[in-house]
């Protein structure tokens, strides 16, 4: 649902997945920061402290092997030299012969013996199969010089054997001494294989190579790994530079190209009693390899830790991502909709149960309060009808009392300015109709005037009593209105028996028939009247015309005076 609303929701989908996809660049940096970061600095010490410690450990380890190849070297050519010697010793002692045959015996390295005499010439070969070389001199070899000149055993340097095989050798000599007066020497010449080929078989196999060199410098052995060939002159190489001997071993040093490979290689020498010096190289190539074989371990190692952290930590995120778009939904519904669904979240860390559980109740309570509210605006809009329903009934009765009250006030108001025995204006609606019509006493309209006056009034009153006069003042104002045509002229009772007509518009012609009208219907009322010389009541009308701008008080005089005109004319009549 989370997910589905952010699709559709742009508004509010775009923060809350940038967001979660600043959350999880976030979590990947910490963990890069906080696992690989770290595992790789540490691994890289381990590595480096280790490399270091093995480097260590081959180099005494080296030393401790190139000074147990020196002196087993050394032990193997004193023993043949100290062979050669007793028996040397021996056979001059006794005035014998050596017995070569015996030493090869004792001796099987011995490629050859021989003996010589004191001018050097060979006095017995063994063994004998190699051919007859008695009489044949070895006076130019050191193994035979050295000895007769120092009265000494002799190891001497590398040399190629005489005979036909072309052997590489070492000699071991002894002088012979009879009567203290040199008569020989025994000399053994030893194959060099038969005492480097084993030892440098083993130390291939510990991964180390051997060299050994004579007095001269020249190579007197070289193993396979090493690039130097038999009775190579290497006196000036660096590996067998003068050093302080530390038990006998020289420092180990590290020397580059130096094997046959190009490779490089660690080297220790040491001296053996006979002057030859034994060089033993430890390759690098092994703990190079070595070190890199752990470094890629520990980066693989470093790799699926932080992938399978990443992998955790998505997880986590997800799980956290669905929680709070559960929140946010519920939060949105609050907003949107002003409801929340209720808040029952399944899948939610334990940590955001504080959260969860104070969202549930805000929910709740949310849920509770908006319930209260719907309640009260129920409540509060059929108030509201309740009232608006008074309102208007009030409003009907106020209304249909303004209206009977402008009803009766315009009735009073017409009352006020009618005449109630004639119905005709009294003197105050008269006046009303000249504060229109007028300004400044002057008429705003051209109008016709009529003043209509009953005949001997007084008489009739006399006559036939005043409730009767009254009768006939109705009756001649009814017909007097019965008269008029416009809607617009009006009957005014001025007097006791004496009306006022206003004729608005109207020209003398006009008034003069609305006047004649009016006494004629006045005579068809065929009122009795003892008094009158006609037997009837009649009336007596003075008419005059006047224009806008005239004085409406000279006008009413005009027909005053017409009206006085037509009393003395002989009445009933009308003059203008
Ligand atoms: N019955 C009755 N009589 C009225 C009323 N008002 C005025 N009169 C009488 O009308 C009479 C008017 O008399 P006069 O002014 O002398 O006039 P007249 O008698 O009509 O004589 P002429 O006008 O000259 O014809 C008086 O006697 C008044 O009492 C009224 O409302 N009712």
């Amino acid at each position: 649902m989370t997910a589905s609303s952010d699709r559709t929701d742009p508004v509010h989908c775009t923060p809350l997945s940038a967001a979660r996809t600043r959350l999880r660049s976030r979590f990947t940096r910490l963990i890069v920061g906080a696992v690989a970061l770290p595992a790789v600095l540490l691994g890289a010490l381990q590595l480096a402290t280790e490399h270091r410690s093995e480097r260590e450990h081959l180099r005494a380890q080296l030393r401790v092997t190139t000074r147990l190849a020196a002196t087993s070297t050394d032990q193997f050519i004193n023993a043949h030299a100290a062979g050669v010697a007793l028996l040397a010793d021996t056979a001059a002692a006794h005035r014998e012969t050596p017995d070569l045959a015996r030493l090869r015996a004792r001796y099987p390295a011995f490629l050859t013996a021989l003996t010589a005499d004191a001018d050097g010439m060979i006095v017995e070969l063994q063994p004998p199969v190699r051919g007859d070389h008695r009489g044949q001199s070895v006076a130019d070899r050191d193994y035979f010089r050295v000895p007769a000149v120092t009265g000494q055993p002799y190891v001497s340097n590398a040399f190629i054997g005489r005979a036909d095989d072309k052997d590489p050798l070492v000699g071991v000599s002894a002088p012979m001494h009879v009567d203290g007066r040199f008569v020989g020497i025994v000399e053994g010449s030893i194959r060099i294989d038969r005492f480097t080929t084993l030892r440098s078989a083993v130390l291939r196999e510990r991964g180390q190579e051997m060299l050994i060199v004579d007095r001269d410098g020249k190579v007197i052995h070289a193993s396979e790994g090493l690039p130097f060939r038999f009775l190579q002159p290497l006196a000036d190489a660096a590996f067998l530079a003068d050093a302080e001997l530390d038990d006998g071993v020289g420092p180990t040093r590290l020397h580059k190209s130096v094997l046959r490979n190009g490779g490089d290689a660690w080297a220790a020498m040491t001296q053996l009693r006979s002057g030859w010096r034994v060089v033993l190289f430890a390759p690098t190539q092994p703990l190079v390899a070595d070190l890199q074989r752990r470094a890629i371990t520990l980066a693989a190692l470093v790799l699926f830790a932080v992938l399978g952290a990443l992998l955790v930590a998505r997880w986590q995120l997800g799980r956290l991502a669905r929680a709070t778009g559960a929140v946010l939904d519920a939060m949105r519904a609050l907003a949107t909709d002003g409801r929340a669904a209720r808040w029952q979240p399944d899948d939610i860390p334990r940590e955001l149960r504080p959260v969860a559980d104070a969202i549930g109740e805000l929910v709740l309570r949310f849920n509770a309060t908006s319930a209260q509210l719907r309640e009260a605006l129920t409540r509060q809009s059929a108030l509201a009808d309740s009232l608006r329903r008074t309102v208007e009934s009030h409003e009907r009765d106020i209304a249909e009392r303004t209206a009977r009250l402008q009803a009766a006030n315009t009735e009073l108001e017409r009352l006020s300015q009618t005449d109630a025995l004639t119905g005709a204006l009294n003197v105050r609606g008269f006046h009303a109709w000249v504060e229109n019509h007028t300004r400044d006493g002057a008429l705003t309209v051209s109008a016709a005037v009529i003043m209509l006056d009953l005949d001997h009034f007084k008489a009739y009153n006399d006559a036939y009593g005043h409730p009767a006069g009254d009768r006939v003042l109705r009756r001649v104002a009814a017909a007097a209105q019965a008269a008029l045509r416009d809607s617009a002229d009006r009957l005014a009772r001025t007097g006791g028996e004496e009306f006022a007509v206003v004729l608005p518009g109207a020209d003398l012609g006009t008034a003069r028939a609305v006047a004649e009208r009016m006494r004629e219907a006045v005579q068809a009322l065929s009122i009795p009247h003892e008094v009158a010389a006609t037997g009837r009541l009649t009336i007596s009308l003075g008419i005059v015309a006047a224009e806008a701008g005239e004085l409406l008080d000279s006008v009413l005089q005009h027909a005053d005076d017409a009206l006085y005109r037509a009393k003395r004319g002989g009445r009933d009549r009308v003059t203008g």
